[in-house]
């Protein structure tokens, strides 16, 4: 099935900066969290309240920007928890409980009736304190999903307004992560949250399985940022849901390159050439094959056209060129070959590019071609 519209819910901001080593400051979160609303995110996870003083006074500090994003802030199911989530002044509040035996036994020391207790009472209670309520099912995906149920209905009957599907572990591939959402989506009304983690690569994958199922809302962070592997990523998942189901977000995605390079100042964590959506290279064509179909018409090589996100195709010469490669980029240096001189100065531009690992510039070039004669 594809889903007409999903709700956006990014994460960067709190399973983002839970990425090993990564911190960001008050003014990039606010740039951040700016950045996203203006791109037309509709809701956000800005911080975990529980964290202390300084947290709770960006993430008001967050609330007071009045953006046009939903808010939501992560905690678990603890009295002095929701009270920090609720000093905050935001929106909506994710109550995270462990749902899967492993976690409720070892690292709770809790059993499945008291999740089942916990749940209904936290729930009530932040109702109470009059905030909206995510019910975050931690490491669902483990669990039994005949529990999971449970705890679904539980979170229903007690106010909650969403359940989140924790991959915590990132252990779901698309088929299982089907299968479960939409067991849960047919079976309940509340909305459902997809929140996948990258640990086998399918992080991506899961979440538009998940919206396929029938998730009301997916997690994502911007370039995949998020605890070990990461989470699905923000540009990936949007871009998937655009342009293979047309699905409508909102999300305005010229906006990618600004708020990705945005990200990885702001975390530290440059963004690999090769990532898609927003990597330098991803739109760079070398093979001569693929150079010379795309000269002939550049549909022959183009699936995302990489206007709608403000870039350029770029060709390039290198080890796998071809002729037709060469003398076009010679020609645009105003340099006209014929094809035994292309030739020629290919065996140039491969021992350039074994022997520096980068692609020549037209300074290069030219010397390669003044060398000829
Ligand atoms: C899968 C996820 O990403 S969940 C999000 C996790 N995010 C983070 O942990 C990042 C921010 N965390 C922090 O700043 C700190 O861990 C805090 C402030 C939340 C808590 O710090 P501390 O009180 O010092 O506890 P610490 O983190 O060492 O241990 C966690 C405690 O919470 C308990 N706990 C964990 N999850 C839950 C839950 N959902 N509901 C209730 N209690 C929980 C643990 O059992 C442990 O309690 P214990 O001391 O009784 O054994
Ligand atoms: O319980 C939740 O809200 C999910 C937390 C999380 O980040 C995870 O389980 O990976």
């Amino acid at each position: 099935m594809n889903p007409q519209s999903i709700t956006i819910n990014d994460t960067t901001l709190r399973d983002g900066e839970q990425t090993a080593g990564v911190a960001f400051n008050r003014d990039e979160k606010i740039a951040i969290a700016s950045a996203l609303a203006m791109a037309g995110v509709p809701e956000m996870e800005i911080g975990i309240p529980a964290m202390g003083a300084e947290e709770q006074e960006i993430i008001a500090a967050i609330a007071q920007l009045n953006l046009p994003s939903k808010l939501m802030v992560w905690g678990r199911m603890r009295d002095d928890d929701l009270e920090a989530a609720r000093s905050c002044g935001v929106d909506l509040v994710n109550l995270s409980i462990p749902v899967s035996d492993i976690q409720i036994r070892h690292k709770l020391g809790r059993d499945r009736a008291w999740i089942l207790a916990t749940v209904a009472h936290f729930v009530s209670k932040a109702k109470d304190k009059g905030l909206d309520v995510c019910v975050g099912g931690e490491d669902a995906s483990r669990a039994d999903i005949d529990f999971v149920m449970q705890v679904v209905e539980t979170a229903q009957q007690a106010g909650a307004r969403r359940f989140r599907f924790a991959d915590t572990m990132g252990i779901l591939d698309p088929f299982a992560t089907y299968q479960r959402i939409q067991q849960l989506a047919v079976n309940f009304d509340l909305e459902i949250e997809m929140h996948a983690h990258d640990d086998l690569g399918l992080a991506t994958a899961n979440t538009l399985a998940a919206a396929c199922a029938g998730a009301s809302h997916v997690n994502t962070t911007v370039n995949g940022l998020g605890e070990r592997a990461g989470n699905a990523a923000f540009e990936e998942t949007v871009m998937g849901l655009h342009y293979l189901y047309k699905t409508r977000t909102g999300i305005d995605v010229s906006q990618f390159p600004a708020i990705s390079q945005l990200v990885a100042t702001a975390s530290g964590r440059p963004i690999a050439p090769q990532k898609s959506i927003v990597g330098e290279t991803v739109f760079t064509h070398e093979a001569g094959i693929h150079v010379d179909g795309f000269l002939k018409n550049k549909l022959n090589y183009q699936g995302i056209d990489p206007k709608q996100l403000g870039r350029e195709h770029k060709i390039v010469l290198g080890k796998h060129s071809g002729s037709h490669a060469v003398i076009r980029s010679y020609e645009e240096l105003g340099i006209f070959l014929d094809t035994g001189e292309a030739t020629t100065l290919l065996s140039s531009i491969r021992d350039h590019v074994t022997r520096n690992k980068r692609t020549p510039n037209s300074t290069e070039l030219r010397h390669f071609y003044g060398a000829l004669a």
